[in-house]
């Protein structure tokens, strides 16, 4: 595990663009496509307005890109909530991939189990297999109680041994999403956790340097079988971590 913190959200933002750009080109050299996975929140809005800029937009070739999301609110694609609505309004409407490569959760949610389901079917066939899809790279958040994707503190999604995308209800509004499961998330070979602001200083603290305790803090639960996992935090999200890192 590789944890760097960075002294504003602009320094820490162009180090992430250049990671992806890294691992994307990688990825895209050994098996001709790269598979990323999007989080939602507010923090990776400035790296998302980064890639779809220079000089980032023209160091991936973006044909090869397959873009979903760890997590997606069960709100229509132009809810101020969507995680789609802000990804394509600063990064993917400006980019040229095409558009069967974005791979937004159902429209239809009435059944959300039935979305999770043909969420799930839409990425192996992107993958071409039938096994567990290995991301590429999946991009996260923290919350400050240490929920990631829409994994939240002491709920049965922890614990999900089968599905790889379900229905949550969250105590974060709005409530009702789907999200990937530890399973899916924990097949990746990449992971890039992106945390800043002092509101998680404790949460990062604990799950980084504290007893693991996955109930308590989701975050915890992410560490893939064979992948890598990168931490990017602000100063401030540091603030209460013992080790220098
Ligand atoms: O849909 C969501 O809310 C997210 O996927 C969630 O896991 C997010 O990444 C964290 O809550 C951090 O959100 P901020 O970046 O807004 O702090």
């Amino acid at each position: 595990m590789d944890v760097t913190i960075f002294s504003d959200t602009e320094q820490l933002s162009r180090s992430a663009a250049d990671y992806i750009v890294h691992t994307a080109r990688e990825a895209i050299a050994a098996h001709g496509q790269f598979t990323l996975a999007l989080s939602g929140g507010s923090t990776p809005k400035k790296l998302y307005g980064l890639l779809a800029s220079e000089p980032y937009r023209d160091q991936i070739d973006w044909s090869k890109v397959e873009i979903f999301w760890s997590d997606e609110r069960c709100v229509s694609p132009d809810d101020p909530e969507s995680n789609y609505r802000m990804a394509n309004e600063v990064m993917l409407s400006k980019l040229p991939i095409p558009a069967e490569h974005i791979h937004r959760t159902p429209a239809d949610q009435s059944d959300r189990d039935a979305a999770s389901l043909a969420y799930t079917q839409e990425m192996k066939r992107a993958f071409g297999t039938d096994d567990v899809p290995q991301f590429d790279l999946i991009q996260l958040g923290m919350g400050p109680e240490g929920h990631t994707a829409s994994l939240f503190p002491h709920q049965g999604s922890l614990r999900e041994q089968q599905r790889l995308v379900m229905p949550v209800s969250v105590p974060k509004p709005p409530p009702d999403r789907l999200t990937f499961t530890p399973r899916l998330i924990n097949a990746a070979s990449h992971i890039l956790f992106l945390v800043t602001g002092a509101e998680k200083d404790e949460a990062v603290a604990a799950v980084l340097e504290g007893e693991q305790q996955p109930d308590e803090y989701p975050a915890q639960i992410v560490h893939p079988s064979r992948g890598e996992v990168t931490w990017m935090l602000d100063k401030a999200a540091a603030g209460k971590l013992r080790k220098q890192k």
